[in-house]
């Protein structure tokens, strides 16, 4: 059989996965969390284990009108297997056991609103009257009586219940219902007994009915019976108190208004598990009734919803709820507490009526917190965080992080969810996820190009190459052979790409790219824009690695290639075999019979420069390169930085349309307009048309090399068009590593497998943060490996940090600093920022912190011994060892070893050091002290007992 996850089991039995993780570790397992797998055997054990502990239940007993007394009590299988029965009950057959209990309720009813009210009162005051009565019951109904109300409140928030009930419940109720059963059948006893299984069953099926019934609350019986079951219903029970009279209207209502509670279902789940007992004893009852007064005035959907939001927050501060017993015994009136208190949380109107005073009209805030069902969809584009879906929902955010921690989804505010997870969550609220898309092509630009419109373009060239075969040379070269640049050493290159004019009038624009192999990605992105590539190739040294590359790089972008067979100057060319090398390759030469020009050159002494640019010349004819320079430009980011007096700059390399100053554009995530362009040689220009690179000034951020540029409309566009991107890359970004959270993380951990140093890398230009990206993942090793999860230019700014915080990721800066108030954020979110001018500090830096995160070596310490000179029997705490310290010192909790003769007689940890009465934590050389070990009682005298303590030495890579 296949191992089962913790929560899993904890899923299958009904429980909080803490719950059951310190069960398990109670037991004796070796478990972590709630992803740690159990053996089946184990699993059965545990499954065993608890069912026998559930056969005690808590048995209620309705001693007074106000007064239910429980104590637990042990329930024979026979009578659980009968239980179970009674659960399945038919729905009508439920219903039959339950008016049973409404009876009660009638009796009540002679005081209508108040009935509901006493009851309330009544179980919440019993807290004191059970508590001294029958103190067992604060623990028993507590648990799920505090779930109850919490739950409902949760619930109410969703409020859609009334009418989402239905959705919700039919799901994911099922299974929660069931959980909250096996603890109010326990409950149960005498005569509920029968109607609380029942009401479980009632409740999963009525569930569907679920506006029907405003049936008023049933009575304590009930109360006590569903308080375990409907836990969130307690907060119904509220409602009673406020809708008495409706309440006993209806009678049937109860069962509608349980099935009305499913929404609570979901909350069971988590109620279960993490609702402390307290509170919930008098909860616990409500629950029952709540369902029925709400009922009667939830007639409207809404109201309803509105109420139990009302309740919920009641619920919420369920721990307020004690207070409110307070309040009611020092107002001497309990129902106008309870109303008082439903005024204070909006109430209902009738509250108000009840109390007269002007105070209804604020309960009526609450209100506003109730979604209607039409606005029970939240839209989303991509991703939504938690926070966000929690915000949207009207929800408390830590109410979703809860329920998705019971969930087993590990979560953290800032966590995107993708919108399948999002709907999982949402629907446990009563609400959807609704999908929607951001129509971005309709904001830019659209132009369909006529043939007359289009017009030749000068060609675009990458040169590539292996290193040292003279890419740099080549391009200076060429530029001395720049006939417009007067200067003497010809162009002054001021951005990564300029233009030649030929002789002949034409004109051939390069792209300078980087001949180093951390650039490769950039290399790979230049010819996405190129037209051309010309491949440098030493005529001495032929094709190598780089070469290699550069034909894949330009053979997968369909880029045609011209090889420069460069360095024919010196003895060793061979530029024959070249050739043949690149036949080799499929580049076959025209001199060869085949389509691909060489062309041989000399960076050095000019020899072949003319002709190659010639040679382009030729290529570009062949290409028909045209474009309309009459449109919106258009094009990419070449590259970018931050410059320190001009902010945000950009080398845009337009391939249409034409870009002009005062342009308003977008590019990557960042809206813009164009407040200044240079040209190559760093001269103003105001124009730029196809092919034509400028430095662009005027950006909103820093774009990444390779972003698309594109000139819009208005600024307003820009922006609306730059915001929605931003928002999908991070939602994106989280998404991913949400994910990666979710359905990764908590199993490697637990399995030991590989960890992560997660990082987020900027700096002040691209090709820094490509050398470091690749450097860094070079870094680790089988067992400890770098993700850098984000990496892009500019400044560390709050959106890194917080990404860094969700990610559990440092944030490491080359060159950069952190913005404005960033520092604070990331001081406040604990992210570790660490900036650096030098790349091999960061390498070091980052070794280091890998080290420090393998799997430590454990060294141990002795750190003092002691002589066993006399024994005393301690009640509840075993064998005590008076002893002498003999050597260094002892601590509490150290680890021990007890020796008798020199032989190990056992190792285990200190359980309690004392000198005299007094625990010490430490007794220093030459002391006596009393020493009791954990789990071992058989010390004597003579014996020594060693002290040691384990450090962890961190591991080298
Ligand atoms: N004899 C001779 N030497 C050349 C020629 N072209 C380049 N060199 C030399 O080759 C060496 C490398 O030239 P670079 O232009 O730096 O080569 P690169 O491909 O740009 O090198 P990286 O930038 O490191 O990738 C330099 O010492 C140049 O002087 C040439 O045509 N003839």
């Amino acid at each position: 059989m296949a191992k089962m996850r913790v929560y899993e089991l904890a899923k299958e039995l009904k429980i909080d996965n803490r719950d059951l993780i310190r069960q398990l570790i109670e037991m004796g397992l070796d478990v972590r969390n709630h992803m740690s797998a159990l053996s089946p055997e184990d699993a059965q054990m545990v499954r065993d284990k608890l069912k026998a502990e559930r056969n005690e239940v808590v048995e209620e007993k309705r001693v007074t009108t106000q007064v239910i007394r429980r104590r637990r009590k042990k329930v024979d299988t026979a009578e659980e297997a009968a239980a179970p029965e009674a659960e399945e009950l038919s729905p009508e057959e439920t219903a039959e056991l339950e008016e049973p209990e409404t009876l009660p309720t009638d009796e009540a009813p002679a005081q209508p609103e108040p009935a509901a009210e006493v009851q309330v009162s009544a179980e919440s005051e019993p807290a004191p009257t059970a508590e001294a009565a029958a103190p067992a019951e604060p623990e028993p109904a507590p648990g799920p009586k505090a779930e109850a109300r919490i739950e409902p409140e949760p619930e109410p928030e969703p409020e859609p219940e009334p009418e989402p009930k239905p959705e919700p419940e039919p799901e994911p109720e099922p299974e929660p219902a069931p959980a909250p059963k096996p603890e109010p059948k326990p409950t149960p006893e005498p005569e509920p007994a029968p109607a609380p299984q029942k009401e479980p069953t009632s409740v999963a099926e009525a569930k569907p009915v679920p506006e029907p019934e405003p049936e008023p609350e049933p009575k304590p019986q009930k109360a006590a019976a569903e308080p375990k079951e409907t836990p969130e219903r307690p907060k119904p029970q509220k409602a009673k108190p406020v809708r008495p009279k409706r309440a006993v209207e209806d009678a049937p209502a109860r069962i509608i208004s349980k099935p009305t509670t499913p929404v609570p279902p979901m909350g069971d789940r988590w109620r279960e598990d993490s609702r402390p007992a307290p509170p919930a004893a008098r909860r616990g009852p409500r629950p029952v009734p709540p369902s029925a007064p709400p009922v009667g005035e939830v007639p409207p959907p809404d109201k309803s919803d509105g109420r139990p939001s009302r309740r919920r927050k009641k619920g919420k501060k369920g721990t307020q709820v004690p207070s409110d017993d307070v309040l009611m015994r020092k107002a001497g009136s309990k129902r106008k507490e309870i109303l008082d208190r439903d005024a204070l949380y909006g109430g209902r109107p009738s509250r108000g009526r009840r109390r007269g005073g002007g105070t209804v009209k604020k309960s009526l805030k609450t209100e506003l917190t109730t979604p209607k069902a039409i606005k029970r969809r939240v839209k989303v584009t991509e991703a939504i965080t938690v926070g966000d879906l929690a915000k949207r929902m009207g929800v408390k955010a830590a109410e979703v992080v809860g329920r998705m921690m019971k969930m087993g989804m590990m979560v953290t505010l800032n966590q995107s969810l993708d919108t399948d997870d999002a709907g999982i969550v949402a629907s446990e609220f009563g609400f959807e996820i609704e999908r929607v898309g951001f129509e971005e092509e309709g904001l830019l630009a659209a132009h369909e190009d006529s043939p007359e419109e289009m017009e030749t373009r000068p060609p675009v060239v990458t040169i590539m190459g292996h290193v040292d075969h003279g890419k740099t040379s080549l391009l200076d070269s060429i530029r001395h052979a720049d006939v417009v640049s007067g200067e003497a050493g010809g162009i002054t290159q001021h951005i990564g790409a300029y233009d030649v004019h030929l002789p002949n009038g034409g004109q051939v624009v390069f792209l300078d790219t980087p001949g180093h192999e951390a650039f490769t990605q950039m290399r790979a992105r230049g010819s996405q824009v190129t037209d051309v590539v010309v491949l440098v190739v030493a005529a001495d040294d032929g094709i190598m690695e780089q070469t290699k590359e550069a034909i894949s790089h330009s053979k997968a972008a369909g880029v045609p290639i011209v090889v420069a067979i460069n360095k024919i100057d010196k003895p060793g060319a061979d530029p024959e075999r070249v050739r043949r090398e690149l036949s080799e390759r499929g580049l076959v030469s025209e001199s060869w019979g085949g389509d691909t020009i060489t062309v041989e050159v000399s960076a050095k002494t000019g020899q072949g420069v003319e002709e190659l640019l010639e040679m382009l010349q030729l290529q570009s004819e062949v290409l028909e390169l045209t474009a309309n320079p009459n449109k919106p430009a258009r094009g990419h980011v070449l590259e970018a930085r931050l410059d320190k007096g001009r902010g945000p700059v950009g080398t845009v390399l337009v391939q249409e349309g034409t870009l002009k100053a005062g342009d308003s554009f977008v590019c990557g995530t960042f809206a813009g307009k164009v407040r200044s362009m240079l040209d190559d040689r760093g001269k103003p220009v105001d124009l730029a048309g196809p092919s034509i690179p400028v430095e662009v000034q005027g950006f909103g951020g820093v774009p990444e090399a390779g972003d698309e540029f594109s000139v819009v409309d208005s600024e307003k566009v820009a922006r609306q068009i730059a915001d929605h991107r931003a928002m999908k890359k991070r939602e994106a970004e989280l998404s991913a590593k949400t994910k990666t959270s979710l359905e990764g993380f908590f199993e490697k951990m637990a399995e030991g497998e590989v960890q992560e140093l997660k990082l987020v890398v900027k700096a002040d230009v691209q090709g820094s943060v490509e050398a470091l990206v690749e450097a860094l993942g070079k870094l680790g090793n089988d067992q400890v490996k770098v993700n850098v999860i984000h990496a892009a230019t500019g400044a560390i700014n709050e959106s890194d940090v917080m990404l860094a915080s969700t990610s559990d990721a440092i944030v490491i800066g080359f060159n950069v600093r952190p913005m404005g108030k960033v520092s604070e954020t990331a001081e406040a979110e604990r992210v570790d920022i660490r900036t650096y001018e030098v790349i091999y500090q960061v390498l070091d830096e980052v070794t280091a912190a890998l080290t420090g995160m393998l799997a430590p070596e454990f060294k141990e310490e002795v750190i003092g011994r002691v002589e066993v000179r006399d024994t005393f029997g301690v009640p509840k705490v075993g064998t005590v060892a008076g002893s002498y310290v003999t050597e260094g010192h002892v601590e509490r909790g150290a680890h021990v070893r007890l020796l008798r003769e020199g032989v190990v007689i056992a190792n285990t940890k200190v359980s309690s050091l004392r000198r005299f009465k007094d625990d010490v934590k430490e007794v220093a050389q030459g002391f006596e002290c009393g020493v009791g070990l954990e789990n071992y009682n058989d010390i004597k005298v003579g014996d020594e007992i060693e002290f040691y303590v384990i450090h962890e030495v961190a591991a080298e890579l």
